[in-house]
């Protein structure tokens, strides 16, 4: 946030959450951080015991889609493939002049523009889930031409669910690749990382809290420090050592080319779906 909370406070513009499961929630985690008022957002959901859960958790109102979608933020958070039916029944209700922000893997501002109103300013955003912990990082690419006011709005809006990033949206199926998809890739490394504690004889718990505290701290290490991986992965391992005889394992088994592949077919993937 760039103005005084003062200011920030009496410019916040009502959100509405269009969809609100896994990613969803986690946006609308992130914007109550942000600074908004649980009054000032509201979701759309299509189950009741949903909409009791966000309301408990959150203190946010669940109301019906006209309501929602004629709010000045809309953060659609659907599945690619149910976006169309979404845009139909929202599009009456958008008012010009409000913003669109779409977390929809592969789906291109392009596409939601041309389902959407003449006036309504379109920004696509590829967020993750660390975003329900304040944690998260999101891509962020306005659709051509957007007012600078209005992309400013919309990475005011993600900044409570953690680092936002610019790119340009032709680099938004690798974003989704990597930052998207990352905690999924992270989070196999980690179970593996438990597993193998356990199969080393560590209690699961010990196991558990040693493996995601060096997942957590490894990362802040290079965030802190800005120096390379490789320079800090040198200073872990020392000559003839324990690293050593566990990295030629992992050099054995392929995982950098793995891990290559895997963003490679989620990028592929994420095309795919924008259609
Ligand atoms: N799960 C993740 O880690 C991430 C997901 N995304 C994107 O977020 C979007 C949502 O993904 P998830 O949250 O994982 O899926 P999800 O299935 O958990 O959430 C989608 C929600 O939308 C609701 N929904 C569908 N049509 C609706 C309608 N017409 N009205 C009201 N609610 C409706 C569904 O009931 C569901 O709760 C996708 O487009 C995905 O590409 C983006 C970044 C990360
Ligand atoms: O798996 C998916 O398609 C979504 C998009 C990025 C993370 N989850």
């Amino acid at each position: 946030m760039t103005e005084p909370d003062g200011a920030a406070a009496s410019a916040r513009p009502s959100v509405a959450v269009l969809g609100a499961g896994t990613m969803g929630e986690a946006v609308l985690a992130g914007v109550l951080r942000g600074g908004w008022a649980a009054e000032d957002v509201v979701a759309v959901v299509r189950r009741p015991e949903r909409a009791a859960e966000l309301e408990e958790r959150h203190g946010v109102r669940c109301v019906p889609l006209a309501e929602g979608a004629a709010r000045d933020v809309l953060v659609v958070a659907v599945k690619p493939q149910q976006l169309d039916a979404l845009l139909a029944d929202a599009a009456a209700h958008v008012r010009p002049g409000s913003l669109v922000v779409s977390v929809a893997a592969g789906v291109t501002t392009a596409r939601l523009a041309a389902a959407l109103p003449d006036g309504v300013a379109v920004v696509r955003a590829m967020p993750n889930t660390p975003a329900l912990v304040g944690e998260g990082v999101t891509a962020l690419s306005p659709a051509p031409g957007t007012d600078p006011a209005r992309v400013d709005l919309a990475r005011r809006l993600l900044a409570g669910a953690g680092d936002v990033v610019d790119v340009p949206e032709a680099s938004q199926d690798a974003a989704t690749a990597v930052s998207g998809s990352g905690p999924a890739y992270v989070l196999l490394v980690l179970e593996a990382l438990v597993e193998a504690g356990v199969h080393a004889g560590l209690p699961r718990a010990t196991a558990s809290r040693l493996a995601t505290g060096t997942l957590a701290g490894t990362a802040a290490l290079v965030q802190r420090t800005g120096e390379h991986p490789s320079l800090l992965r040198e200073k872990v391992t020392s000559p003839g050592g324990t690293t050593a005889a566990g990295l030629r394992k992992l050099d054995d088994a392929g995982v950098r080319a793995a891990v290559l592949a895997a963003v490679e077919a989620a990028r592929d993937r994420s095309r795919a779906l924008g259609g």
